[in-house]
């Protein structure tokens, strides 16, 4: 068996393993909204020229991952992922695709990733996972960057449903002065994120630590403007503000339905959409 044959045949049993993964099972509704969001986001943005695609973290990618491996292997072989992490490089690799980074590929087609909140001018709050370097330079990589998530996550300004801070990687020696700056800034309450099952900091797929800091919503009116204040703080890595990044943002709703919003300001609302498997993952 060649290589291609091999990749072929990996990518067949992904397909035929991610229909069971989410079809077979009965999904909530969030989680059906998740699978709607994502489905309906690769299915209008990654196309089959697409040959370097970045995925992304968070719970809502899983299916992102599931409708591109239905779109077949015939198109799959051909392409290279790269992951925004830990988390998604193992999507990858499970879904039978081939893994890149992006020290290889600088130019991504297009990027598809979760969020914590976004915006009507779709600036975005990530970092929830503590992913948020690693996405911003595979959004900033990406021709198209496009997000995903459930109606949970649709707002209309930053921090008024994602209210535990701006996730800020840190380089770990700096953390205590980072954090004493923040505070000084108007983020009285920013926190160095705990492990939940470790004891100690949560350390970053890049060996670094995340602080929470939440800010005030008069704080939050221009993003960009508190991006570039955090960013400019000695021991800042990366912000997870995303601002000025996005060009689509999908959500989907508890309905089925999907809501879409363009950086041009577009909102479509109540967008019907069918979360059956592909002709090609069927066949
Ligand atoms: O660091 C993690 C990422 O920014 C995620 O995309 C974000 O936290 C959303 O994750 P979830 O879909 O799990 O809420």
């Amino acid at each position: 068996m060649s290589a291609q044959q091999a990749a072929a045949a990996a990518n067949s049993d992904a397909n035929s393993s991610a229909q069971k993964s989410s079809q077979a099972r009965q999904l909530d509704p969030v989680e059906s909204a998740k699978r709607a969001a994502a489905y309906a986001a690769v299915d209008n943005h990654v196309k089959p020229n697409h040959v370097v695609i970045g995925i992304g973290s968070g719970s809502t990618v899983p299916y992102v991952v599931e409708r591109i491996a239905q779109q077949g292997a015939a198109v799959n072989e051909k392409r290279w992922f790269v992951p925004t992490g830990f988390q998604s490089k193992e999507l990858i690799i499970d879904a039978g695709l081939r893994v890149a980074d992006v020290d290889s590929f600088p130019s991504i087609d297009v990027t598809i990733d979760g969020a914590d909140e976004v915006d009507n001018a779709l600036n975005c709050i990530k970092g929830g996972g503590a992913c948020q370097l690693r996405e911003k330079v595979l959004a900033e990589a990406a021709n198209d960057f496009i997000v995903v998530a459930d109606y949970r996550k649709n707002g209309t300004q930053l921090g008024t449903k994602w209210t535990q801070g701006i996730p800020i990687e840190v380089a770990p020696f700096a953390f205590a002065k980072v954090l004493q700056n923040l505070k000084r800034m108007g983020s009285a309450d920013a926190k160095l994120r705990m492990g939940k099952a470790k004891a100690g900091p949560v350390v970053t797929d890049n060996g670094n630590f995340c602080i929470d800091a939440p800010f005030p919503l008069s704080y939050m009116k221009d993003p960009s403007e508190l991006l570039v204040k955090i960013k400019l703080l000695t021991g800042v890595v990366e912000v997870g503000l995303f601002c000025n990044m996005c060009k689509a943002a999908y959500f989907g709703n508890q309905d089925g339905t999907i809501t879409i919003k363009t950086a041009d300001g577009k909102v479509q609302e109540n967008v019907a959409f069918d979360a059956s498997p592909l002709a090609t993952a069927a066949a």
